[in-house]
């Protein structure tokens, strides 16, 4: 079996910024130039819509060797077998989805500023925990923010990987990689730009620079 290391350049798919077609050549261009992980999140719903689309993506990420998450959604995540979920505050809790899915699917969790939830999604089986906003979000503007500092007190308590999200940008996201982020999760720095394929190099970069890598490893 092949597992996805969660480190790296994490992208996720918005369908307000990628309507139609340019979903999946956003993503496909993305994959090409070696993102590894691949977060569908769609809040509309037109389920016959999500449906394809989530299936559509699980299909390319296959191609790609790329972990494919669903956001949110655990009912669309195991119709499609999807391998991972990312859930939040709003989400099913995830001692729920542990209990009904086992250990097969790889779930991250929203913390958000706070350590305490991660410990407790860490406790209960999370394969990694997200925090953010670190900055000002073009794609979700009201949601609320969360300190460098946090990423360095999360490095010391948790051993599960570290995501950090909101705002990342390749001029921005070098603090959160020094200050201890496996991965930096974005949205418009990738598929907002009309060159996906140079977004993803610059902000490749970004994990060259600080001596980490994206790997996939063989399990
Ligand atoms: C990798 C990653 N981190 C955080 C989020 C945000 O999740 P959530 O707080 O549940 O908000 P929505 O994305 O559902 O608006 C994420 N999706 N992915
Ligand atoms: C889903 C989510 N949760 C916190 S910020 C955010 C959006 C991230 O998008 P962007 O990279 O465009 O700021």
């Amino acid at each position: 079996m092949t597992t996805t290391a969660i480190a790296g350049v994490y992208g996720i798919t918005d369908s307000t910024l990628m309507p139609g077609d340019a979903l999946l050549c956003k993503s496909e261009a993305a994959l090409r130039a070696g993102l590894r992980i691949l977060q569908y999140r769609d809040k509309s719903d037109d389920a016959a819509r999500r449906l394809r689309e989530a299936a559509a993506l699980h299909a390319l990420c296959r191609d790609y060797g790329a972990l494919f998450v669903v956001n949110d959604d655990a009912a669309l995540a195991a119709k499609i077998a999807a391998p991972a979920l990312h859930v939040g505050r709003e989400d099913a809790p995830l001692a729920e989805l542990r209990r009904h899915f086992g250990g097969s699917l790889c779930i991250g969790v929203s913390c958000y500023d706070d350590l305490a939830r991660a410990e407790r999604a860490q406790a209960e089986g999370a394969d990694y925990v997200a925090f953010g906003a670190f900055f000002p979000s073009p794609s979700k503007p009201d949601t609320s923010r969360a300190p460098l500092h946090l990423l360095r007190e999360a490095r010391r308590r948790l051993q599960v990987p570290v995501v950090a999200i909101g705002g990342i940008r390749a001029d921005n996201g070098a603090d959160l990689l020094a200050a201890g982020a496996d991965a930096l999760a974005v949205i418009s720095a990738l598929f907002g730009s009309a060159d996906v394929a140079a977004a993803m190099r610059r902000l490749q970069a970004l994990f060259v620079l600080a001596g980490g890598s994206q790997t996939m490893e063989e399990s």
